[in-house]
């Protein structure tokens, strides 16, 4: 059986994984020339590897249709219900790190916490004769966290696949669920981060599609125990 992993072709966290793939030993040969999208791991037969995009990644890892991947842990609990069942977080990898918040106007004054937005969800309709609408591109992260650990269910979802923070401002949503790392777009839009809104505090981890097959398959433990190796090593 070939083992696939995936890993980030590009944007945020495409360097820190060749970092940690040097540093775990796993030296990756690319395929063909040098804008290949296929690579193999040089000494362990029956590796390859398959440069997607981190949101493609965790497509992948949902389908099953690869065996490991490195992604946004947000992207992976995103793209897929019953998540803890179908992959193995297997390493935090100490990089790529940004939170999925929960985020109002600031001058939502009275605003603080997740119950006194659910307070303002109750009282909305009758105030302004429609739900709460929340933009966000991370419909499944927010319905968990309003409706199932915060018992918020009058709201309306407006997906929203970018400029998310502009959203209040343009009269498309009154609130915002988006991911963040330095603060600076919350704040160029005037918008704050309620005191129990983090719903996820994200980073780039090595993930494993689970499949029964990788019980007997001893390269599996090996690339796992490669990057947690290397990863020890970088806390001592
Ligand atoms: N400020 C930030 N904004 C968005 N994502 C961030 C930020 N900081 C870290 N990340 C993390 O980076 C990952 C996304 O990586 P990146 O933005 O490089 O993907 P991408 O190239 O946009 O992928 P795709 O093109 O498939 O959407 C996410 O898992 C996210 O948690
Ligand atoms: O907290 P900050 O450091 O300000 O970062 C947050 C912003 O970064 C991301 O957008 P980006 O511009 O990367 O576009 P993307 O949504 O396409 O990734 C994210 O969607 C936020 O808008």
């Amino acid at each position: 059986m070939t083992i696939t992993i995936a890993l980030p072709s590009k944007g945020r966290i495409k360097d820190g994984t060749v970092e940690i793939f040097e540093r775990a030993g796993l030296s990756i040969a690319s395929i063909g020339n040098d804008r290949s999208y296929r690579g193999r791991v040089e000494g362990i037969d029956g590796i390859e590897i398959a440069y997607l995009s981190a949101s493609e990644i965790a497509r992948e890892l949902a389908s099953g249709a690869v065996d490991f991947g490195v992604t946004g842990e947000d992207l992976v609990r995103e793209g897929m219900p019953g998540v803890d069942d179908k992959v193995e977080f297997c390493a935090r990898l100490g990089f790529g790190q940004a939170d999925v918040v929960v985020a109002v106007p600031e001058i939502w004054l009275d605003v603080e916490t997740m119950a006194d937005l659910g307070d303002v969800a109750t009282d909305f309709r009758a105030r302004h004769g429609r739900r709460l609408a929340i933009a966000t591109k991370y419909w499944r992260l927010t319905q968990q966290f309003f409706s199932r650990q915060h018992g918020i269910q009058l709201y309306r979802i407006v997906e929203s696949l970018g400029a998310t923070e502009g959203a209040p401002a343009a009269g498309q949503a009154d609130i915002i669920v988006d991911i963040t790392s330095t603060g600076s777009t919350l704040k160029a839009n005037h918008l704050k981060v309620l005191g129990d809104g983090v719903i996820l505090k994200s980073e780039a981890c090595l993930v494993r599609a689970r499949k029964p097959a990788h019980d007997a398959d001893p390269r599996v433990a090996q690339i796992i125990s490669a990057v947690q190796t290397a990863l020890q090593r970088a806390d001592g």
